[in-house]
């Protein structure tokens, strides 16, 4: 389903990807690991289609994201790193909200099925009184909205207590299995990285993930 053909990414003089490559199918769960800075959020970006390498191409369903782009926007979910969401609205108006802007219609209903199923059924709760994994479960639902076939996760569980990350992890699975879509993410959390990717790509030089993820590097 995805092809990711030797890019390159620099900022200034500094090489964040050198020639990466991977490929991925429909239904698997892929982690992505590194230390910090090792070019992880870069990497992501470029997946979602909001950033261009400066060298390689990438191909979704067999369409390069350079003449298709528009097209692949509408397939993909993309849930960065930072939480974007309306601070002085409920968490249903919220998802009402981008629903409008979303291609694929869902009423309300469809709406607080995707709230149930991620576990945050506060519909009429203002996000400012929300906690910090709270609103992560939040930016994750709206980004299911348009039923993405390829879902990018910038640290969904960054901050998020056990209980959460295990319903989380549970939903990327459930995501995985039932629509087949193609789930890549990134965490520190070994463990969790362990428990719920069919397998991990390491990003960086540094040989410490490589060494401690050997058995899932596939
Ligand atoms: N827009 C930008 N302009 C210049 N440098 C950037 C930009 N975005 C990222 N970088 C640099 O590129 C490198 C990789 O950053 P990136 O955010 O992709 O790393 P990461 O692996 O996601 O890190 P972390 O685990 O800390 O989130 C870092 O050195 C960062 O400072």
């Amino acid at each position: 389903m995805l092809e990711v053909k030797s890019i390159s990414k620099r900022y200034s003089k500094r090489h964040v990807l050198d020639n990466f490559s991977m490929t991925a199918e429909r239904g698997e769960i892929v982690g992505l690991v590194g230390e910090n800075g090792a070019g992880k959020s870069t990497l992501l970006k470029i997946l979602a289609s909001l950033s261009k390498p400066d060298k390689g191409e990438l191909c979704l369903n067999g369409k390069t994201y350079k003449k298709h782009f528009k097209e692949h926007r509408r397939t993909i979910g993309y849930v960065p790193q930072d939480i974007a969401v309306w601070e002085d609205l409920t968490v249903l108006e919220n998802m009402k909200f981008f629903a409008r802007l979303s291609p694929v219609k869902k009423s309300v209903s469809e709406l607080k099925d995707l709230l149930d199923n991620i576990q945050l059924g506060r519909y009429g709760t203002k996000v400012n009184k929300l906690s910090g994994g709270m609103k992560r479960k939040l930016n994750l639902a709206i980004s299911l909205i348009n039923e993405p076939e390829f879902l990018l996760l910038d640290e969904p569980t960054a901050g998020i207590d056990l209980k959460s990350r295990i319903e989380i992890g549970q939903f990327l699975k459930n995501l995985a299995v039932n629509k087949e879509t193609l789930i890549i993410y990134t965490s520190h959390d070994m463990n969790e990285i362990k428990d719920v990717c069919d397998r991990v790509i390491v990003i960086g030089k540094d040989s410490f993930y490589r060494d401690l993820l050997a058995d899932y590097i596939k």
